[in-house]
């Protein structure tokens, strides 16, 4: 157990137990401290979804859990078991302790009600007893926090861009102030200003709010610029895991020098993107 971390993945294993089983994730160990953003990079097809899935045990059959465990470090001192939680206990969990974004999750929103109503859901059941007014003031901020007018909170799902309802899923995400967020390629269907956009807003609500994030992403170079530190995964193996600095320039593992090489604006000047705000240009300049 590891104290100075709000997450442990421990020998982690995880199968597919299909006609011919695929062993998707082998021997994971990996940490995350308090607020630390943790990018997960990797060809497809290595684990990567798959070891999100199960952190946020949204695994189903045929995926299995064959060994290991992954803990919670929870801010008030107790540990939890994320893997030996009841239903009821992951529930409780969910959402205000650990959240995710998924890929596409813009479309996760339920079509039929407003944002308000689905905002609402969620602390109604996590916050009992929270007045109203206390309800909507702190939906209405968890929008603007990420950009979206709070005044849009009575239009429904299909009244707003793909843009606006990746914000609003990322703004759910959030609303409960959890600790550790998940994401998955939150941003991919997205136009790359948007996405920058929005992971710019990331990156400063870690630095507002303090959660961790688990980050992953088929873009290397973004995430070597969002990212404290880098895990490199291989056919289900973490084959290197380091500071998203010596990823880029001191590469250990021959996977990851081939990984960088395949991107080749990683010899550009760049990196100051998302945390600075300035565009490349003037970066370079
Ligand atoms: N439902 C399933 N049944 C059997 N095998 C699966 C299933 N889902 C995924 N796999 C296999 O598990 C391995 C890991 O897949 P996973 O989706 O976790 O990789 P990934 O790194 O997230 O890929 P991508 O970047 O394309 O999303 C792959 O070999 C994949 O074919």
């Amino acid at each position: 157990m590891t104290r100075d971390a709000v997450l442990t993945i421990d020998h982690l294993d995880v199968v597919y137990e299909t006609e011919r089983p695929v062993h998707a994730v082998k021997d994971v160990s990996l940490s995350l401290a308090p607020g630390e953003i943790l990018g997960l990079a990797g060809e497809s097809g290595c684990g990567k979804t798959t070891l999100a899935y199960a952190i946020t045990r949204l695994h189903k059959p045929p995926a299995k859990v064959a060994s290991g465990s992954i803990t919670f470090h929870d801010r008030d001192g107790s540990d939890v078991d994320l893997l030996g939680l009841s239903d009821e206990r992951l529930r409780a969990v969910r959402w205000s302790k650990l959240s995710m974004v998924f890929q596409g999750a813009m479309n996760a929103l339920n079509p039929v009600t407003t944002i308000r109503a689905q905002l609402d859901d969620a602390l109604v059941e996590h916050r009992k007893g929270m007045p109203k007014r206390e309800r909507r003031a702190i939906a209405e901020d968890a929008l603007r926090r990420v950009g979206v007018d709070p005044a849009r909170i009575t239009a429904y799902p299909h009244e707003l861009s793909g843009g606006m309802r990746q914000r609003v899923m990322i703004a759910m995400a959030m609303l409960l102030e959890p600790q550790v967020m998940i994401m998955d390629e939150p941003t991919t269907a997205l136009d790359v200003v948007v996405q920058r956009e929005i992971l710019r807003e990331i990156v400063r609500l870690r630095d507002e709010l303090g959660f961790a994030v688990v980050f992953i992403t088929h873009d290397l170079p973004l995430l070597l610029e969002i990212s404290d530190r880098i895990a490199i995964m291989l056919r289900g193996e973490v084959v290197e895991c380091d500071t998203a600095a010596r990823i880029q320039h001191e590469p250990q593992h021959p996977y990851t020098q081939r990984l960088l090489r395949s991107f080749p604006s990683l010899s550009g000047a760049r990196g100051d993107f998302i945390r600075t705000g300035l565009g490349f240009e003037e970066v370079a300049s």
